[in-house]
């Protein structure tokens, strides 16, 4: 809780419940510009934001705002610092929420050839990186389901396997995996993956919707648990990284999901 945390770390109890929202413009497609479809999402400074609605020219405020030109690396060089707090022992939540085809899995996990990684294999290459530098060892798996909210815990909803490269492969689970664990063990560089999941149907992450063609009607939610032991005083503390991409936040209807998909989206 912040009161616990107020009571840990002094004076920083600011930074720590800090919430800070950003926004993304994206470029229009090839098929919007196909359609002659024209921007009408402006950003006159860093922090403004304003669009032409039928009643007129809305304003938006944000902490900071991307425009359409704004590349995968302007995005993380904001986001990145929060990675070293997760490891000093912070709790960071990074998510992305936006209808359907606005860019979110495209912010947090990239293009489908990762030519262009987002900000999760980013934070996990930043993550392994301080890890080296710090030679820490590293102890990675997927959180547990929390069995009193009685819930499906939408943790166990996602794969990921890091190669000996530390490049990133993620895949989409649908909600029915019972359990899923993945271990990677990182000393001094030398990287060891262990990996285990009872109940392999995961499917692949992009159904086809009547809003996108390509979308995700899932959400994505990867938990980190950093522990780091301080060995002066022999004083551990524990950091926590979430990274989220959410399921398209469009109304139900408008999609088409049915069933499990609405389900699982619904969640
Ligand atoms: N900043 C960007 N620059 C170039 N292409 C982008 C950008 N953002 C998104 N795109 C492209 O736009 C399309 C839709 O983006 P994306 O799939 O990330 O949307 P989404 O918000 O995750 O949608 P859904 O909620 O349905 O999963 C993709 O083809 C993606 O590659």
């Amino acid at each position: 809780s912040p009161e616990e945390k107020v009571l840990q770390h002094g004076g920083r109890h600011e930074r720590l419940c800090k919430i800070r929202v950003f926004c993304r413009i994206r470029p229009l497609s090839k098929s919007e510009i196909g359609r002659g479809s024209r921007i009408v999402v402006d950003c006159p400074d860093d922090y403004t934001v304003t669009v032409e609605s039928s009643r007129g020219l809305k304003e938006f405020q944000f902490d900071k705002v991307f425009n359409s030109s704004c590349t995968q690396e302007d995005i993380f060089e904001d986001t990145s610092r929060l990675i070293q707090s997760a490891v000093d022992g912070y709790n960071v939540c990074i998510f992305a929420y936006g209808q359907t085809g606005s860019g979110k899995t495209f912010t947090m996990i990239g293009d489908k050839e990762l030519k262009n990684p987002g900000v999760i294999p980013r934070a996990f290459q930043r993550m392994f990186h301080i890890i080296e530098e710090n030679k820490m060892k590293f102890d990675f798996k997927a959180n547990q389901g929390d069995s009193r909210s009685g819930r499906e815990d939408l943790s166990e909803q996602f794969i990921f396997i890091f190669t000996q490269k530390l490049q990133f492969h993620m895949k989409r689970l649908s909600h029915t995996i019972s359990y899923v664990a993945i271990k990677s063990t990182l000393v001094h560089g030398e990287e060891i993956i262990t990996d285990k999941y009872e109940n392999d149907k995961y499917f692949k992450c992009y159904l086809s919707l009547e809003m996108n063609s390509e979308s995700s009607r899932s959400h994505l939610i990867i938990g980190v648990t950093v522990e780091s032991t301080n060995h002066t005083n022999g004083s551990v503390t524990y950091g926590k990284l979430s990274l989220v991409d959410l399921a398209g936040s469009e109304r139900a209807a408008k999609t088409g999901a049915k069933d499990e998909q609405l389900k699982e989206e619904n969640s």
